[in-house]
């Protein structure tokens, strides 16, 4: 099965089963078994056809004649992969996108269909660019932003209200642009300095960041001999950011109370030297099987795993340090979640902000006295972020917010505030970094 197909069928069924495109996909290119360059284009088309979906369904929506959101879904997508080569991909010729999408609706929905395809894709193809960025240059900022950066408009509404149009627009590029992959440094196995020289070794292309504990490539490929070694493990060093502010010492007591897929879990065993006590607990037993299976590649010994609601657990011993990384809507991670940004939505907003200010409430009870607690989200929304400590605090007179650990200090990342122990980066500010929100908080004596 060639690239095209693939891509079809991964679309659909990421929409139909409301999965995740990147496991349809790569179950699907697993059992189709496609040489290099198809892999690549249906990897490309996917990940392009989810971001650009508004963009292209606007498109689309001017030559289709009846109403394209109540168009049969493998309809909707064979249009939208013409649309994507159409606009996007300039090494294929615009006749044989055109072609392979028309044969695509003649096997999946007859000949009336395809003869509709075909009207509309050749008249995207023989449409010039002015006349759609002159319909968009009439539009409010809002609305234009949203089509032409593909994200929803209830989201650039909301970012231009709260960092303006330069932030946006810086945003919403980046989230359209293909990720950087980051990968951290497993410092129980090896050191920065051996491993910078095992990948020269193996002619890896990279930059190093976070006090050089993190690489960034993309070369992924290259790079999983040494993940299969346990000598590297993938996390964006945003998510570091948590780990650093919390800081704990080999021999601590550690929760940490959302903890699956185990990335910030296993980065704290190896501050802790792989010495102390540190319970990862989620909601799911899969998940909680990924956390394990990523502790036994690192050499990890000290992690427990619990599956429990995090809202009511009770450990034996109150943890002189918590970690809360809350479920949240991942708006600073839409750049890697490529259908994320489809999929969140302001009532979700509301709910999470409830289910974060409720794990903030019971992780204020469990931990010791004087114990550090730190909060963190891969969101940008004030909601979720600062406006839920603000609120923490008043409800919890006992917790002040407190200074960032002096290490902080060496890392790359400008927006750590030393004085009051936060952190939030933006999607785009530094190359490679995910946006997110940390903030280290002390429970009084
Ligand atoms: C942001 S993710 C955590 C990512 C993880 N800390 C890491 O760095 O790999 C949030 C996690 O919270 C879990 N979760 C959601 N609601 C929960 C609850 N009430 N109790 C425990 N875990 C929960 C989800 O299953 C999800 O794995």
């Amino acid at each position: 099965m060639k690239a095209r197909e693939i891509a079809l069928l991964a679309l659909q069924e990421t929409e139909k089963n409301n999965t995740k495109s990147e496991q349809s996909l790569h179950r699907l290119l697993d059992k189709h078994n496609p040489d290099k360059n198809d892999r690549s284009l249906a990897t490309e088309l996917v990940n392009g056809i989810l971001r650009f979906r508004l963009k292209l369904d606007f498109m689309i929506g001017r030559y289709y004649h009846h109403d394209f959101n109540k168009a049969a879904p493998v309809l909707q997508n064979i249009l939208r992969l013409g649309t994507y080569q159409l606009l996007f991909l300039d090494k294929i010729p615009g006749w044989a996108a055109v072609d392979e999408c028309v044969k695509l609706a003649r096997k999946y929905k007859g000949r009336h269909i395809s003869g509709i395809v075909n009207g509309v894709l050749r008249k995207i193809a023989s449409e010039p660019a002015s006349t759609f960025n002159e319909t968009l240059e009439k539009m409010p900022l809002h609305k234009r932003l949203s089509i032409e950066q593909s994200h929803p408009q209830w989201l650039v509404e909301r970012w231009l209200d709260v960092y303006g149009e330069e932030k946006t627009r810086s945003m919403l590029t980046s989230n359209n642009a293909s990720p950087l992959t980051a990968l951290r440094i497993n410092t129980l196995k090896t050191s920065p300095e051996t491993m910078f020289a095992a990948l020269k070794d193996a002619s890896v292309t990279f930059s190093t960041c976070m006090q050089e504990r993190f690489i960034l490539t993309r070369d992924f490929d290259a790079c999983k001999p040494f993940i299969h070694l346990g000598l590297l493990t993938v996390q964006n060093p945003t998510q570091a950011i948590p780990c650093l502010l919390l800081n704990p010492l080999p021999g601590d007591t550690v929760l940490d109370m959302c903890a699956a897929p185990g990335g910030k879990t296993t980065f704290l065993a190896e501050m802790m030297q792989n010495k102390g006590s540190l319970i990862a607990v989620d909601r799911y037993p899969n998940k909680c099987k990924k956390i394990i299976q990523r502790a036994n590649e690192l050499d990890i010994k000290i992690i427990q795993t619990v599956v429990a609601d995090a809202r009511t657990i009770q450990p034996e011993k109150p943890p002189n340090a918590v970690l809360l990384d809350a479920p949240c809507t991942g708006t600073g991670v839409l750049g890697r979640k490529t259908e994320l940004r489809w999929r969140t939505s302001p009532e979700k907003l509301k709910e999470l902000t409830l289910l974060q200010s409720e794990l903030l409430d019971h992780a204020a009870g469990l931990l010791d006295s004087g114990g550090i607690l730190v909060y963190a989200t891969c969101s940008v929304e004030p909601e979720e972020n600062a406006l839920q400590i603000e609120r923490f605090l008043k409800r919890h007179p006992d917790f002040t917010r407190e200074p960032a650990p002096v290490s902080l200090s060496l890392t790359d990342v400008n927006e750590i505030n030393s004085s009051t122990g936060s952190c939030l980066t933006l999607p785009g500010e530094y190359e490679g970094f995910d946006g997110g929100f940390a903030q280290r908080l002390r429970k009084k004596r």
